[in-house]
C-alpha cells in the first residue's frame, strides 16, 4: 500500500493499457550539451526515459557524443557538428530538423552554453516546432535575449526558470522571489505559456491558474537537480498530457523523489544521480495512491 496522499489538483498520469507499446508513450527529443557541459543534458535524458517516456533520443555536440552514450544504454544518441568554442553551431539546424520531424515533444537547452549561432539556433526552434517544448537553462538565457519580448508563444511552451534565470527572462536583475512569482503569472498569460518558477516551493502557471508545489527540499540545492527536472516534465509530455499538467505533475514527483531520497541518505549528500534513482520510488507511491483512490 502507498504511504502517501496525493493532495487534490494533483494531475493523474493515464494508466498504462494492456496493449500498448513504447510508441504510445512518445517519442522525446531534447537538445543540448556543450564541452564541459554533458552532464547536464545526460541527467535530463535519463530522467525522462525513468519518467516514463517510450523512446528518448538526446541530440548533442559530436565532441560529448560518446560520453553522453555512456551515462545510460537505454536512450539514443544523435551527433551535431561542433564549434571551436565546443558549443552547438548555428548549422547543426539541419541535422536537428531530420530529428525534429519525428518528435512528440522537444526539450532545449541544459549545458547548451551561449553563442551568437546559438541564439539563432534555440530561437529558429522555438519558433519553428509546433509540438510540446521544456525551454530550460541556456535555452531560457537565449529566449531572454530576443528583442521582442512580449508576443505570445505560437505553441506549447513549459518555460522553468529559477530566479537568476528569470530575472533574465524578465530584464529584471533585482526582482525578488516574491516580485517574481506575481510577475511569473503575468508573463504566462501574456506570452501563453507555461512557466515553472523553481525555488523552494515551485510555482508552476498558465497565468489562470497555479500550483505551489508541496514537494521538495533543501537538499535539491545541488547542480544539475533542474536538468532532472527538465526530464522528467518531457516524459509527461511525451505521455500525452497537457503542457499545464506535465508540468505540475513533474515538478511534484521530482520533489517528491527527493523526500523520499533523504529519507535514506541526507540533505547535504543529494546529488541529481542520486535523485534520479528515487524517480521510480515517487513513480511508484504516486501510481500506488492513485490507483487506490479509484479503485
Ligand atoms: N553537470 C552539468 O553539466 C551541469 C550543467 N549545468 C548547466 O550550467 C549552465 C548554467 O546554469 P546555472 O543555473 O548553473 O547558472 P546561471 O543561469 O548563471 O544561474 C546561476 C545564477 O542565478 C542566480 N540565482 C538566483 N536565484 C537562484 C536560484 N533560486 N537558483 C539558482 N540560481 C539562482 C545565482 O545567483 P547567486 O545566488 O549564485 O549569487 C547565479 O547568479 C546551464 O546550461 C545549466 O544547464 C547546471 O545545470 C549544473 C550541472
Ligand atoms: N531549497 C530548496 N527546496 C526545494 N527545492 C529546491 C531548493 N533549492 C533548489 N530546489 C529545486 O532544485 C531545482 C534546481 O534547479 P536549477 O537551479 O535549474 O538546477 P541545475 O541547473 O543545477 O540543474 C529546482 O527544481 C528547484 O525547485
Ligand atoms: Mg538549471
Amino acid at each position: 500500500m502507498s504511504s502517501i496522499s496525493l493532495p487534490a489538483g494533483l494531475p493523474i498520469l493515464p494508466r498504462r493499457d494492456q496493449h500498448s507499446h513504447k510508441g504510445t508513450f512518445g517519442r522525446a527529443l531534447l537538445i543540448g550539451g556543450s564541452v564541459g557541459m554533458a552532464g547536464s543534458i545526460s541527467l535530463s535524458a535519463r530522467a525522462c526515459l525513468k519518467g516514463g517516456a517510450g523512446l528518448v533520443t538526446v541530440a548533442v555536440p559530436d565532441a560529448i557524443l560518446d560520453t553522453v552514450a555512456t551515462f545510460d544504454a537505454a536512450y539514443m544518441t544523435w551527433p551535431l557538428p561542433t564549434d571551436r568554442s565546443g558549443h552547438l553551431p548555428f548549422h547543426a539546424k539541419s541535422k536537428i530538423s531530420e530529428k525534429l520531424e519525428h518528435a512528440d515533444c522537444v526539450a532545449i537547452g541544459p549545458g547548451l552554453g551561449q553563442s551568437r549561432g546559438l541564439f539563432f539556433l534555440v530561437n529558429d526552434l522555438v519558433d519553428r516546432f509546433s509540438g510540446p517544448m521544456v525551454i530550460d537553462a541556456d535555452g531560457l538565457n537565449l529566449v531572454a535575449q530576443r528583442a521582442e519580448k512580449t508576443e505570445p508563444f505560437a505553441a506549447p511552451r513549459v518555460l522553468t526558470p529559477h530566479l537568476g534565470e528569470f530575472r533574465r527572462l524578465v530584464g529584471k536583475p533585482q526582482l525578488t522571489m516574491e516580485e517574481a512569482t506575481a510577475s511569473a503569472i503575468e508573463f504566462a498569460d501574456k506570452r501563453k505559456c507555461v512557466l515553472v518558477l523553481k525555488g523552494s516551493q515551485t510555482l508552476v502557471t498558465d497565468g489562470t491558474r497555479q500550483w505551489k508545489n508541496p514537494t521538495g527540499n533543501p537538499g535539491l540545492a545541488t547542480g544539475g537537480s533542474g536538468d532532472v527536472l527538465t526530464g522528467l516534465t518531457t516524459a509527461m509530455l511525451a505521455q500525452r498530457l497537457s503542457v499545464y499538467d506535465a508540468a505540475v505533475l513533474a515538478v511534484y514527483l521530482h520533489g517528491l523523489a527527493a523526500d523520499l531520497a533523504v529519507q535514506e541518505t541526507s540533505q547535504p549528500g543529494l546529488t541529481a544521480s542520486d535523485l534520479l534513482d528515487f524517480l521510480e520510488s515517487a513513480l511508484c507511491q504516486y501510481t500506488q495512491a492513485r490507483d487506490a483512490n479509484s479503485a
